[in-house]
This record gives structure tokens, sequence and C-alpha cells, in this order.
């Protein structure tokens, strides 16, 4: 069976890499893509802009919305995938508690799945930051990660969820790019961004104490890996019910 997919920010770096990902798998369509305004035709998919999503998803009734855009925009697609009955996956970062909510109130009516990071490897990088962090109790923590020159929110959306996950095990603090006479504390976390170049995305925390030194990182080589663990979580939710799911429900199930 073959799931339909519409794209959010089909004219962007991710949406493009969507369906050029898509087009390579069969059990995957994209049957329309949404930009902010008319944007023709992207790999062969119609791309109409964002004040025709309503009748578009009435139109090509695809099973599943992928979103890469930004957060006011995929907001403002909630209301027509509710309307429609369609589930959302949300891979754009950025979104401030308010928008966080918004889609967490949407997800009772619709399947929702939100992930910062389609990587696979960053789900085992998770996991492996749990355990050491649970293991390493009183190891200094640094958290690192280096993204494009375009890329508009900081931290990345990865590196909040690696603090979350760094939180969850142990009560730190996070100070953001120190400056000045900035003595540390022991219950901080230095957290750092980098922008330059085309980096994909990489990510390091770091766990120092005890004459060693444990680096646990991730570099992502090509926008293809977050493309196709995003087709994958579309593949799973568009067999889901409404509610909130997150991506490692989707590796579990494999
Ligand atoms: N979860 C994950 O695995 C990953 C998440 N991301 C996240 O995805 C998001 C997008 O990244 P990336 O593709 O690099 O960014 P881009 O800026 O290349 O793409 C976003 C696109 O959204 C478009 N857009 C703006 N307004 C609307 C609108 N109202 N409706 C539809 N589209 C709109 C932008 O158009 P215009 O340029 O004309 O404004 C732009 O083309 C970011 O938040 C990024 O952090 C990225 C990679 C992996
Ligand atoms: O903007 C990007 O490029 C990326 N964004 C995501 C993030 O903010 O963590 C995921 C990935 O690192 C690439």
């Amino acid at each position: 069976m073959t799931t339909a997919i519409a794209v959010n920010g089909a004219a962007g770096r991710m949406g493009r890499t969507v369906i050029e990902t898509a087009a390579e798998r069969d059990d995957v369509e994209v049957v329309v893509g949404f930009h902010a305004s008319d944007a023709g035709e992207i790999g062969g998919v119609p791309v109409v802009g964002a004040d025709e999503v309503p009748e578009a998803l009435a139109e090509h009734d695809p099973d599943v919305v992928v979103d890469f855009s930004l957060p006011e925009a995929a907001l403002g697609i909630v209301d027509a995938c509710v309307e429609v009955d369609v589930g959302l996956v949300v891979g754009t970062t950025g979104f401030d508690d308010d928008g966080f909510d918004a889609l967490e109130a949407a997800s009772d009516e619709i399947p929702v799945l939100k992930a910062t990071n389609f990587s696979r490897g960053i789900q085992v990088l998770l996991r492996t930051v749990t355990e050491a962090v649970g293991a390493l109790d009183g190891y200094d923590l640094e958290l690192m990660e280096t993204h494009h020159n375009d890329k508009v929110d900081a931290p990345s959306g990865t590196a909040n969820t690696i603090l979350e996950t760094v939180q969850d095990e142990r009560d730190v603090e996070p100070v953001y790019g120190r400056e000045g006479h900035a003595p540390r504390e022991d219950d901080e976390i230095g957290v750092f961004a980098r922008r330059a170049g085309d980096v994909r995305g990489e990510h390091e925390l770091v766990l120092a104490g005890n004459d060693e030194v444990v680096s646990l990182s991730h570099r992502a080589e090509d926008r293809a890996v977050f493309a196709a663990g995003a087709l994958d979580a579309a593949v799973w939710l568009a067999d889901r019910g409404d509610g909130w799911h997150e991506f490692d429900e989707v590796i579990d199930a494999e």
C-alpha cells in the first residue's frame, strides 16, 4: 500500500529533499506540496501557496502531512489538517511554548508525530545519553551543535532534546555561550551553537571528570537521512489514531 503525503515547506531545503527521497520509494507518494506562495511544480509535485491549503487537502486527499517549514507556517496548517482529519508529522523546530501547546491540542483530534531529529542515529544517541548521564554522576556536561549558516533557530531543536534528556537524569541548568568572567558551577551545562557553511547537523555531549572525557556525538552527512525518517514516520502514522506520538515509537515498532 502507498501512503499519500503532502509536504509543507515543499520548496525549502528539507521539503525538496523529502520530495526527492519519496520519489525513490514505492511505499510513499508525495501528492501535493505547500509553500509560502504558489511554487508551480517541484519534482513533478504540484506546490500551491499557503492560502490554498484547505482546497488542496480536499482535492489531493493525502493520508499524512509532513511539515518542514517554520513554526508559524506549521501552525498555519493545523486547522486545515483537523478539518479534513489528516495526520501531521512535524519536523520543524523552534516552537515556543504556545506553539508546542497548539500542536499538542491538535493531537486531541488528529494523529500528530513531532521529532526534532528524524535520524535514527540521534534516537540511539538519546538512549546513550540517558545511560551515560545516569552512570557518570558528577561529571561536567557540555553540549555543542553545529549547523549550516542559514539555520534560524538556536540552539537546534535536537540540542534542546538532548538537554531535556540530560535534565530527565540530572538537575542541571543550561548556560548558553559563556562570555566574560564566567566561572563554572557544578550544576550547569554549557550549551553552544555554531553556524557555518552547509553543515547538515552535528551534535556532541561531552561528559568530563575523574581524569577522563566521554564524548557522545552524531553527524548527519546528508539531509536524506532526516527525510527518510520522516517518511517512515508518515507511513507509520497513517495507521494510527488521534494522539501525540514520538519517533522512537516508530523505531520500536520495527
Ligand atoms: N526534525 C528533523 O529531522 C529536521 C528538522 N529540520 C527543521 O525543519 C525546518 C526547515 O528546515 P529547512 O528545510 O532547512 O529550512 P528552509 O528555510 O530551507 O525551508 C523552510 C521553507 O518553509 C517555507 N515557508 C515559509 N512560510 C511558509 C508557509 N506559510 N507555508 C509553507 N511554507 C512556508 C520557506 O519559504 P521561504 O524561504 O520563501 O520563506 C522555506 O522554503 C527547520 O525548523 C529545521 O530546523 C531540518 C532538518 C531535519
Ligand atoms: O535546521 C537543520 O538543518 C536541522 N534542524 C534540526 C534541529 O534543529 O535539530 C535537525 C537537524 O540537526 C538539522
